[in-house]
């Protein structure tokens, strides 16, 4: 259904039906736009800027001529000549990444509807446009298709794949939450990528991949039939969002004399700020798989909450997590907001459907026998080549703008904490740059800064002592492991360990077939407790004052937008370790921060006196978790790598599962080994099937720090 009939009853009434006249002048402000014959609606040429034809835009371009493909999915380059922007957007990004962890209103990392409990907060506009999108006024009032469903056409491994449309439905998750924003009158925040091919200026000129418009609030929603490339009807939810005027003019009417006024004259966030903590997204890593890599992704679009980048302001208090909503839960009623155009209701179906095209009335109702006819000429179907009606594209008369909608801008980081601890989630999202607008994630440790200007924001915190990290609760079912049925697995009995200084217990696991062990060293009340108290704490101290770079290192492959950065911050010593920053990341023994070389001498000495066997290393990957972040599946398949593995655990405890890799789903793709990591213990992986046959994930309880030790043939090629 298209609407509710409650609520289309109480929509506007009839306004005076006109055909829209065509205005040649670009960029002004009573524009208006054509709709060219079968393709998408886009601003009315003028001289020095001309739009041939747009159809499907899936690839990223940074120069000013954008590229289209043609009905068979071929790439075209159009002579569209784009025009300068005189100011930069108040919010921008290169990545997804960085939107989805810096910006309240958007944190779908694939979709581009974000909503949370049947609302939206922020709609992207991309490539893939329906026909009849289109940026009027100047982008003052927009219209775009629902999420999801569309043709769309991917060129993958040079082939070309057209993946087929379908039908919306009104009961489509992203179309709901937008049919609940139009219907409530709730604002939602627009903002569009590189892709977006209406938007008519040069955001590549400016390394813009992502850009907030700003605060819409939707004046129509209704269905349409769109005909594919291949000849089918798909029935499109279509939405028109209009600009709210409390914002001021958008900054991208700016024009080189007049510089638009700052938003952040506006009116500050008066919205309720609770202390709630919302779902992680799951942003890892760099030996992930693809499969892994969309797990990774899975957040869900459901997510309760607005997550806020942190408080308010800096040097206060406790972080908070997450701002709810700002959104009157009473309904509006649509009769209050000033109607701009005629509405008609449907003799068949009763309900009512705005006068969208010229060419006169029709029921915009999909679920309706005359949905896409019309009335006035013998219920013959609406045909394709349409224009819009003058009334429909008129700005209307919008509710005054909720104040808490006024000031979209992330709030700044908090710096300062009371209690100093520093490694909550709140300190894993992004930062916006007050100076450029440019959101950046967290890359590094020691401090938030900006990718752009590299504006600094320090971050003033102190060592968290493992006594309150140490006992937390794994909240598991079992105490130390977990070995699923039917897995081949065995378990050796516990092998106690231990010379006049140190002792602990050794567990082993064996993997089926010769695949290779697991050893978990585990310290007990004999064991080395202090120094490894002391060596938690000068982790945290030399990563806090940069001598030990911790940093959030790219993925090399990903099929988001710019870098996907590692879930985790990792240091690399000896030789470079390729999956996770290369050489960029490694530090020679020589320059290793105390900190490392100690971590190595530890696991080299329990690996030999557990396992009664001489191991050598020659690199150390240092990872450091903030709460509920995690290294995902992978496996080491780093090339020259030797047999043996082995990690020290410090800090809160973790989990570490393994599970086959290269098996489909199934049985023997779940789960076959969970091991309880905990401070002080190392786990050793001995053989080259356990890395062959197993892919391996650490899920940290809280904040942890782990250092993996490796050999690495020094001349493998
Ligand atoms: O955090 C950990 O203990 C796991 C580290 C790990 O899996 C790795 O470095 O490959």
């Amino acid at each position: 259904m298209l609407h509710s009939k409650r609520a289309l009853e109480e929509e506007s009434e009839h306004l005076s039906v006109k055909t829209i006249k065509l205005i040649h002048h670009s960029n002004s402000e009573n524009q208006l736009l054509e709709t060219h014959h079968g393709h998408t609606c886009f601003p009315t040429p003028s001289e020095d800027q001309k739009f041939k034809s747009h159809g499907s835009n899936d690839h990223g371009n940074m120069s000013t001529e954008r590229p289209f493909t043609d009905k068979q999915g071929k790439m075209i380059k159009p002579d569209v000549v784009l025009q300068e922007l005189h100011v930069m957007p108040h919010i921008w990004a290169e990545s997804r990444q960085e939107v989805c962890e810096s910006f309240d209103w958007f944190r779908s990392y694939q979709g581009g509807v974000y909503f949370a409990n049947n609302i939206t907060k922020g709609y992207l506009l991309s490539g893939f446009p329906a026909k009849r999108d289109g940026f009027f006024h100047n982008g003052k009032l927009i219209i775009s298709h629902g999420g999801g469903k569309a043709e769309s056409v991917q060129q993958l491994k040079g082939e070309t794949k057209v993946k087929h449309a379908e039908d919306q439905k009104a009961e489509d998750k992203s179309v709901r939450a937008l049919l609940t924003n139009y219907r409530q009158q709730i604002p939602l925040v627009l903002l569009i990528d590189d892709r977006y091919a209406l938007f008519p200026y040069n955001l590549g000129g400016k390394n813009i991949t992502y850009a907030v418009l700003g605060v819409y609030n939707i004046t129509h929603a209704w269905a349409e039939y769109e005909t594919t490339k291949s000849g089918q009807k798909h029935v499109r939810f279509k939405f028109s969002f209009q600009w709210c005027k409390e914002q001021g003019e958008p900054w991208w009417h700016a024009t080189k004399d007049k510089i638009v006024e700052e938003r952040a004259t506006l009116m500050p966030v008066v919205s309720s700020i609770e202390d709630t903590i919302d779902a992680s997204p799951e942003n890892d890593n760099a030996r992930t798989s693809e499969s892994d890599y969309e797990e990774a992704m899975d957040i869900s679009p459901d997510d309760e909450r607005i997550p806020s980048t942190t408080a308010a302001s800096p040097g206060n208090a406790a972080p908070k997590f997450s701002r709810r909503m700002p959104v009157k839960k009473t309904e509006f009623l649509l009769s209050e907001r000033i109607p701009a155009s005629a509405d008609r209701r449907c003799m068949y179906c009763d309900m009512r459907s705005p006068l969208v095209f010229s060419v006169g009335w029709g029921c915009l109702n999909a679920t309706c026998t005359y949905f896409w006819r019309l009335p006035e000429a013998g219920n013959n179907p609406i045909p394709d080549d349409l224009t819009f009606d003058e009334g429909f594209l008129q700005l209307q008369t919008l509710i005054p703008l909720d104040s808490g909608f006024r000031n979209i801008n992330p709030s700044q980081p908090v710096t300062n904490p009371q209690d100093k601890i520093t490694t909550l989630q709140a300190f894993t999202r992004g930062m916006h740059c007050i100076k450029c607008g440019r959101l950046s994630c967290r890359s590094k440790w020691e401090h938030w800064e900006c990718a752009n200007c590299q504006n600094v924001l320090a971050v003033n915190g102190a060592p968290r002592p493992v006594k309150v990290l140490k006992n937390l609760n794994p909240g598991v079912n079992f105490q130390w492991y977990f070995v699923g049925k039917d897995t081949g697995i065995m378990r050796s009995p516990v092998k106690p360990f231990g010379d006049h200084q140190t002792a602990g217990n050794v567990l082993t696991f064996s993997f089926p077939e010769g695949r290779g062990q697991i050893h978990h060293i585990q310290h007990n009340s004999m064991g080395p407790l202090v120094r490894l108290d002391t060596l938690f704490e000068e982790y945290q101290t030399q990563a806090a004052d940069g001598s030990l770079p911790f940093r959030r290192w790219p993925l090399r492959s990903h099929k988001l937008r710019g870098s996907l950065l590692t879930n985790y911050f990792s240091q690399n010593c000896g030789v470079p370790y390729h999956y996770v920053g290369g050489t960029a990341n490694t530090l020679t023994w020589e320059e290793a921060p105390t900190a490392v070389v100690k971590a190595k001498e530890f696991i080299e000495e329990r690996t030999n006196l557990a396992l009664n066997k001489q191991s050598e290393f020659n690199e150390v990957l240092s990872a450091a978790y903030m709460e509920k972040q995690k290294m995902s599946f992978h496996t080491d398949d780093e090339k020259g790598l030797g047999s043996v593995v082995a990690g020290l655990s410090l800090g809160s405890p973790a989990l570490m599962h393994f599970r086959r890799r290269n098996v489909k789903q199934g049985p023997e793709r779940k789960i076959c080994l969970s091991i309880v990591l905990r401070h002080g213990d190392v786990l050793v992986m001995d053989g080259t099937g356990v890395q062959q046959y197993y892919e391996h994930m650490v899920e940290p309880i809280n904040f942890r720090i782990a250092a993996t030790a490796r050999y690495i043939d020094p001349d493998r090629k």
